[in-house]
């Protein structure tokens, strides 16, 4: 439940599933608030597919629970018109057309040859609608497979690595589609392993490793609570970064080309420690926050310290 009392679009709840030997999910719980794209972000292995798996009734947990819009899937009197999913890459009859295998699908769950039209247009395949799929690019399958899942007109969509195959044009396209579908109050889950990907296209994170959480939160609250570098260029690094160490900023670190690099100062506040050690600062530049490397380092177990407040984290490993 969401703190203003409706249900979450999506939730998890200390959700595990484990094969055999394998713990794919570990005590696993996050939201997904209505109206969100919320990125599901991990490596390869980490347990996303199978999550989402989990969340549309599709993988019995070993223990925990997940609900769609409050309720278990299987519970949901009409799925299609709740969640649409594309998850792994469409089985495609390739002699089949595209509008042909959109029909397919509508009358499985009770729709008119005219929404199928209708889904092949939102995803800017209509000029293709009859050709064949074993001729489609593997973009052109991805909208497809998206097509489909939008059939039913869902609330909620989820989305298994959609940017796998897409040229920079494609994954442009799918960011303002999906910006689009947003906007008008639904909810997207889109996983990806990597962060760039869906950086601007997300607005929430949840980000696993090993099975486990380790961050869910905002977008914009991870950036900020990560503090960018100041790249200095000084007539005495070492002597810089000694009299820095002296008054507490102990985060610098001399790069191969022979500037300081530093964490948790202003330039301001460099330049008034340099003056008085005899120190020139020939330039500096501000380096904005890497959001890919603070990703990596959360998901390698390398990262030591400085998780946001108040975010859950599934703790060191
Ligand atoms: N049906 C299965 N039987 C046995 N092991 C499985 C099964 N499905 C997944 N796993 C294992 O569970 C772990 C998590 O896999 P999962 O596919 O959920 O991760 P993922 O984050 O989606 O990774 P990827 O991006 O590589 O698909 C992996 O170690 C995987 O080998």
């Amino acid at each position: 439940m969401s703190a203003v009392g409706y249900p979450a679009a999506l939730e998890a709840s200390g959700l595990s599933k484990r094969f055999k030997t394998v713990d794919a999910v570990s005590d696993l719980s996050f939201t997904v608030p209505q109206g969100s794209i919320t990125g599901f972000l991990g490596p390869n292995g980490a347990g996303k597919t199978t999550t989402l798996r989990m969340l549309l009734g599709l993988v019995r947990p070993t223990a925990g629970s997940a609900t769609v819009t409050g309720v278990p899937f299987a519970e949901l009197a009409q799925p299609a018109r709740v969640v649409g999913a594309v998850l792994d890459s469409l089985s495609l009859h390739p002699n089949r057309a595209a509008l042909g295998h959109l029909l397919v699908y509508a009358a499985a769950i009770g729709l008119p040859d005219s929404r199928a039209r209708a889904v092949l247009a939102l995803v800017g395949l209509e000029q293709s609608a009859h050709q064949r799929v074993g001729t489609f690019s593997l973009g052109m399958r991805q909208r497809l497979a998206l097509a489909t899942a939008l059939l039913g007109d869902p609330q909620i969509l989820v989305l298994d690595e959609p940017a796998n195959g897409l040229d920079p044009e494609g994954i442009a396209w799918l960011r303002d589609f999906l910006r689009a579908f947003a906007g008008s109050g639904r909810t997207v889950l889109v996983s990806s392993h990597v962060l760039r990907e869906v950086e601007q296209t997300v607005d929430r994170l949840v980000i696993v490793s090993e099975g486990r959480l380790v961050y869910q939160g905002g977008l914009d609250e991870l950036r900020r609570s990560r503090q960018g570098r100041v790249l200095v260029a000084a007539s005495d690094p070492a002597t810089l970064a000694i009299a820095l160490a002296a008054t507490g900023i102990t985060d610098a670190q001399v790069l191969p080309d022979g500037r300081l690099a530093v964490t948790g100062a202003e330039l301001d506040t460099i330049a008034a420690i340099a003056h008085p050690a005899g120190v020139r600062i020939f330039g500096a530049t501000a380096e904005p926050v890497d959001l890919e490397q603070v990703f990596l380092s959360m998901t390698s177990g390398r990262y030591a310290a400085g998780y946001p407040q108040g975010q859950a984290y599934g703790g060191p490993r």
